[in-house]
Parts: structure tokens; C-alpha cells; sequence
């Protein structure tokens, strides 16, 4: 049922966007329902339709005759054609009504002078994305938990004017507020390193991207990194369709055992649920298992930009900033 979510229910929560959440995603919900009501409803009639009368043995009858009874009695041949004559009649002078109406209408916008095409005709199949990618510069920073994303972003930043959206803050934010709806979903799933369904995170990064465009006068320009998205097949196809085509993807390739060590280090002082043991194993197989298949989906479109982030911060970020100038360009 998620890819046939009404769009709406991508505008989600952002801490100046609450009631837009909630509101899209019980829209998103009651369309469920309403869709599961109508499946139901349309069952209903179909067995209705499909029932049949079983005659005196118990088998079903497929006759015109009601089981085990004489046929109807016969009526006469005389055929009336006045309520033809009135049906006729009513049916032309609505279409004609109809049609006087249509005149005195606006012409509908989307049919404009080139609706002849047959490209203006069919229905559309694809959605627009919220911001074009000629305006908005989205690059994917992926790489395994504790791989170095967050430091790397944090001097990208500073250099290159960024804004740093992590999917993962977004959503502790969301997590932490007051009568957050999914407080609690949020929490079970970072517990577990699981991923949080995709309309979650895609809404609040669509809300966090759409607040940083309107408070930054660049008319609707900007750059983001959006940091630990996509996690998963469907959150990057949706994001991308739904949002925002991503320019490039900024993998950092950091073996386990060193991001292991990085993460208890971290865990010591970082309050996060996530740092310890046992949630880092199970985070390290979603990304195995989950998340390296979105890596290797854009490495197919050419798109991965892949950085060793084994070494230290400093030799990390000066190898990220060469790719980055081999792709972009000098003035970038
Ligand atoms: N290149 C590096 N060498 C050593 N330590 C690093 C390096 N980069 C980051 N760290 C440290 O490792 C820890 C994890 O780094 P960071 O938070 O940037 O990773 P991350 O990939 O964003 O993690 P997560 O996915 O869990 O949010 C931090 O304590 C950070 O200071
Ligand atoms: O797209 C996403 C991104 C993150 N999560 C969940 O958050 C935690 C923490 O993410 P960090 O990037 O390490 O801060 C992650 O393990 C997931 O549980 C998500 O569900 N979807």
C-alpha cells in the first residue's frame, strides 16, 4: 500500500510542520481504509454475484427457472414505446445542458493549447519531484555505522556551503517531541538498527529541505547532503521520485572492526540508544543486508563517489574534497 500513498502523505513532520504531519499521514491511513472498504465492498458484491440458487439435490442451478419450480408464465408480445420515447428525450436535453455549461467554463489548465499531443492526452504516470535538481544539488552520504559521515558532512559544511540534514538526527528529533504520533515507533526502530518506514523519513526530510529553502533567500537554490539515506531500495527510488534526484552519492568505506571501535568510543558520551553492543551488530547487518544494495544500485548509474574513511579525519576530508573538485569542478 505504500507506493500508492496519496502524495500528501510525503508532507510529514517537521518541528514547524506537526500538524501537517499528522494530518498527512492519517490521510494516508484513512485512504487505507478507505481502500480496504472498498475492496471489501466490492467482494460483497461479487459473491452476491456469484451466488447462485442450488436446486432440490443441492447442486447449484444455472437455469433461468427457479429450482424445482414451474417456468414464469409467458407476457404477451405488446411492446410499449413511450418510456423509450421519454428516456430518449430526457438524455438528449441533459447532454445538451451539459454541453451550454461546458462553454461558459474556464478552460481546465492542464489542458492547455498543446492537449492535442498525445503526450498532453494520457494520463500522467510519473510524479514531478518537489525540487528540481537544477535548483537543488542532493548528494547521498551512505557509508556503515560509525564509517565517519557526520564528521566528513560537519567540514563540507563549512566549505562548501551545505546544508547537513542527517536522516538519523531527524529523526531523535522527531522521536523526542512532545506528542510525536511516532515517538515510539522511532524509538523501537533505532533500537533494533531497523529501518523506519520510508514516509517517515522522506516527509521529514522534504520538510527540513523545504524550511531551509524558504528561510534562505536563494530563490528556492540550494545544496544539501543528505546524510544515512537512503537505507533502503524504496526509500531511494520514493525519495527521488517524490523529492529530489540526487547529483551523487558520497560512500564512505570504513571496515567493521574500525567502526566498531569508533562507535563504543562514541557511545561513552553520545546518549545514543544505538551505541552499545548489541544494536551495533544488528546495525551492521541491515547494512549489510538492507543498505549496500542502494550503494550498488547507484554505483550501477554511475553515480557513487567511493572515499577510504580508514585513515584519520584530516586525510579523509582532503580525499573527499579532491573527488568532490574531480566531479563538480574547481568553482564548485
Ligand atoms: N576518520 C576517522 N577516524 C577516526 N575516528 C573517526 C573518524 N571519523 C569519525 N570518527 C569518530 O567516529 C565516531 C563516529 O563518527 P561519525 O559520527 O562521523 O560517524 P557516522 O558515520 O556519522 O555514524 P552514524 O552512522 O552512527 O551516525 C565519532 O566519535 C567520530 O569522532
Ligand atoms: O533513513 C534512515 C536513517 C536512519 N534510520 C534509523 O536511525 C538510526 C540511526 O541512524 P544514524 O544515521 O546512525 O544516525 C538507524 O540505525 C536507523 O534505525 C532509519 O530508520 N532510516
Amino acid at each position: 500500500m505504500a507506493s500508492s500513498l496519496p502524495r500528501q502523505a510525503f508532507r510529514l513532520a517537521s518541528s514547524s510542520s506537526t500538524s501537517s504531519t499528522t494530518a498527512a499521514l492519517r490521510a494516508a491511513s484513512a485512504t487505507s481504509r478507505r481502500c480496504a472498504s472498498t475492496l471489501q465492498n466490492t467482494t460483497a458484491r461479487r459473491s452476491t454475484q456469484w451466488t447462485f440458487p442450488k436446486n432440490g439435490s443441492g447442486k447449484r442451478s444455472y437455469s433461468n427457472l427457479p429450482p424445482g419450480g414451474s417456468p414464469p408464465p409467458r407476457e404477451t408480445n405488446k411492446i410499449n414505446f413511450w418510456p423509450f420515447v421519454a428516456v430518449i428525450a430526457l438524455t438528449s436535453g441533459a447532454y445538451m445542458l451539459l454541453v451550454n455549461r461546458r462553454k461558459d467554463m474556464p478552460p481546465n489548465p492542464s489542458s492547455s493549447s498543446s492537449s492535442s499531443s498525445a503526450a498532453a492526452a494520457a494520463p500522467s504516470t510519473s510524479s514531478t519531484p518537489a525540487f528540481s535538481p537544477t535548483d537543488v544539488t542532493v548528494i547521498f552520504v551512505l557509508g556503515g555505522p560509525g564509517a565517519g559521515k557526520g564528521t566528513q558532512c560537519a567540514r563540507l559544511v563549512s566549505d562548501y556551503g551545505f546544508t547537513h540534514l542527517s536522516a538519523g538526527d531527524l529523526l531523535r528529533a522527531e522521536q523526542d517531541r512532545p506528542g510525536s504520533q511516532y515517538g515510539q515507533l522511532i524509538k523501537d526502530y533505532i533500537k533494533n538498527g531497523a529501518i523506519v518506514p520510508m514516509e517517515v523519513t522522506i516527509a521529514l526530510l522534504e520538510n527540513a529541505m523545504r524550511d531551509t529553502l524558504s528561510a534562505t533567500k536563494t530563490n528556492g537554490k540550494g545544496r544539501f547532503l543528505i546524510d544515512g539515506f537512503p537505507r533502503k531500495m524504496d526509500q531511494a527510488v520514493k525519495f527521488e521520485e517524490v523529492v529530489c534526484p540526487a547529483k551523487m552519492v558520497l560512500f564512505y568505506d570504513c571496515p567493521e572492526q574500525e567502526m566498531e571501535k569508533r562507535l563504543l568510543e562514541r557511545g561513552k558520551t553520545s546518549g545514543r540508544a544505538d551505541d552499545n553492543a548489541e544494536s551495533i551488530r544488528k546495525r551492521f547487518r541491515t547494512f549489510v543486508e538492507t543498505s549496500m544494495p542502494v550503494v550498488d544500485y547507484f554505483e550501477k548509474q554511475g553515480k557513487v563517489v567511493k572515499v577510504d574513511s580508514t585513515p584519520g579525519p584530516e586525510k579523509v576530508y582532503e580525499e573527499t574534497r579532491e573527488r568532490l573538485r574531480r566531479v563538480f569542478g574547481d568553482k564548485f
